[in-house]
């Protein structure tokens, strides 16, 4: 079963997928603790919080709410459902606290391909066509070996970036793995201006791409 906090049809806003009309399915349950955290709600499984499947989908919001749902349930619910796009991005929380082999598959069986946003905390457990989004969280929990791990299997790497240092981090990371078939982005943290201006000329500088968030400038889901 899985802890969803929310199923949402919007546009992918980030990475190189941006601009995909994408189903976000949002999982509850996330012990990694980014102090810049845009889904801060999602972190606690609270049993106070449960609710019945239908109270989490087709919505938004930033309420801790979850309901459990089976991969078959999961599936079964998109593809009748009144959606037009099949793409779907899993993410939350953090959806690697799970193992996404069953619910990738199922959706997969539905014909609907998979994009994950994972933190790379945990190992990544996916069907073999999902794309995997890493945005890595350095020194946080985890360890090195499973960071390693997401990082290879990963499709993208998203790097939030605020200062000089985290791009550092990203350095040292990227040191040791083969990144020829994999997109790099930054993503400045919290649309702040020096955040953005640093993302741009680090981009243009290394020949690495531009992730700002644009369903917040937006103003859409
Ligand atoms: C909310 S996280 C959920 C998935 C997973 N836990 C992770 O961190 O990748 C989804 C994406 O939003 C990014 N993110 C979260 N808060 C942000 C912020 N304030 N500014 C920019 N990106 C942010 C994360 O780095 C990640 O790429
Ligand atoms: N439009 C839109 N695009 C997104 N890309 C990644 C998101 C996320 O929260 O993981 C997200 C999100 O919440 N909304
Ligand atoms: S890992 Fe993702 S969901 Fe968890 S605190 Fe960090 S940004 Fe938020
Ligand atoms: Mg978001």
């Amino acid at each position: 079963m899985y802890p969803v906090n929310e199923v949402f049809e919007t546009i992918q806003g980030e990475g190189s997928h941006c601009g995909v009309p994408s189903i976000f399915v949002r999982l509850q349950g996330c012990d990694v603790g980014c102090p810049w955290c845009d889904t801060m709600h999602t972190w606690e499984l609270d049993p106070a919080n449960q609710v019945v499947e239908i109270e989490v989908m087709q919505v938004d919001g930033s309420v801790g709410r979850w309901a459990n749902l089976s991969a078959q349930n999961l599936a079964d619910r998109l593809s009748q459902g009144n959606y037009q796009a099949k793409w779907v991005v899993i993410t939350g929380g953090e959806p690697c606290m799970h193992d996404l082999r069953p619910l990738t598959h199922a959706l997969e069986a539905k014909g609907f391909r998979c994009q994950i946003e994972t933190s790379g905390t945990y190992p990544v457990l996916v069907s073999d066509d999902t794309y995997v989004t890493v945005s890595p969280k350095v020194d946080m929990k985890g360890g090195k070996a499973v960071l390693t791990q997401a990082l290879a299997r990963a499709d993208e790497i998203k790097h939030p970036v605020a200062r000089q240092a985290h791009i550092d981090q990203l350095d040292q990371l990227l040191a040791d793995i083969d990144t020829s078939d994999k997109s790099v982005c930054l993503q400045p943290i919290s649309q702040k201006h020096a955040a953005t201006q640093l993302a741009i000329d680090t981009c243009i500088q290394r020949n690495w791409r531009l992730s700002v968030q644009t369903h917040k400038y937006l103003n859409i889901d």
